[in-house]
């Protein structure tokens, strides 16, 4: 089978954007090619990448990690195959998860209660995804620094250029697991500077790409949570280009602020993108959570 014909769903999380389509026993040949083409804003339907909705258990003899997880986790069901605008594929999409949620509950492929938690398949493993009113918060696993104790001391192990933002500016590596290099500059006007119709170049290059995530931190807020960060960031996708949010950038951006603070930093976070604001937890085991909306707005059907 192919797309041809096929109704696919544009969603977005903060105005990251998806395309989603039903497949549940794995039918459908996707190609790069095809979801590059879909994802053109000119000259197919548009989106940040698009989300194979297909049963956990049917993808098992193509995709290893959706074969452990039909074995170790039979809960979760259904399985988030993502593919970023250029058709490559990636390990997790924070805000994507949440729009498969909202798109599962919405085709009536499971039924959602507030307060109720699903666990969902992913190339990152199993993600926990928790329905709170109208948004979502996803335990998003654990966080790592690929440059290991002494990145986090320094709190850099990377130079990364951005058009727009003078000079070579340090940046600290974050696994989320997909991989994010997150730099801090010192204004929010510095955030709007930066051009990021270029990919920004990154020392030493990271073997498989990187996301980059430019942050300004804004200091902190006393909410009913206690103390929390509020941190401005914009982003550049590996395989997307620029885009209006990114999940795993956020958790990424927090736990670089974070580290950057050291002691008495606090555990939550406030990051605003250009498409809304996402909510980060970082807990001291390492276990991250990531909360904010997720919406559908149309359907369309390939010719
Ligand atoms: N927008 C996503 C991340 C999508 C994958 C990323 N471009 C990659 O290749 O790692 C998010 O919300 O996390």
């Amino acid at each position: 089978m192919t797309l041809r014909g096929q109704r696919l769903t544009k969603g977005h999380g903060t105005g990251n954007d998806f395309l989603l389509f039903t497949d549940p026993d794995a039918e459908i040949a996707v190609n790069a090619q095809e979801v590059a083409a879909l994802c053109s804003r000119h000259h197919g339907v548009g989106a940040d990448g698009v989300i194979r909705v297909a049963r956990t258990a049917a993808l098992a003899a193509g995709e290893s990690v959706a074969a452990r997880l039909a074995t170790d986790h039979p809960e979760a069901e259904w399985f988030m195959d993502y593919r970023n605008a250029d058709g490559s594929l990636a390990e997790m999409c924070g805000n994507g998860v949440r729009v498969f949620v909202r798109y599962l509950i919405a085709e009536g492929l499971v039924t959602l209660g507030d307060g109720e938690i699903l666990a969902i398949g992913t190339r990152a493993g199993v993600k926990w995804v928790k329905r709170d009113g109208e948004e979502f918060a996803v335990a998003m696993g654990l966080w790592s620094a690929p440059g290991g104790e002494e990145a986090l001391r320094l709190g850099a192990d990377a130079a990364v250029e951005v058009d727009g933002i003078e000079g070579a500016r340090p940046g600290l590596s974050i696994a989320m697991p997909n991989p994010h290099v997150v730099l801090a500059v010192a204004s929010e006007e510095e955030v709007a500077a930066a051009n990021l119709l270029r990919t920004p170049r990154v020392q030493p290059v990271p073997t498989d790409g990187t996301n980059v995530e430019i942050v300004h931190p804004m200091g902190e807020t006393e909410t009913p949570d206690g103390l929390v960060g509020v941190l401005r960031m914009r982003v550049h996708e590996r395989g997307s280009g620029e885009t209006q949010s990114c999940g795993t950038g956020a958790c990424a951006a927090a736990i670089a602020a974070r580290v950057w603070m050291g002691e008495g930093a606090p555990e939550r976070w406030i990051v605003h993108v250009p498409g809304g604001t996402v909510r980060v937890r970082i807990w001291p085991d390492a276990q991250v959570e990531l909360a904010g909306p997720a919406e559908l707005v149309a359907d369309v059907t390939l010719r």
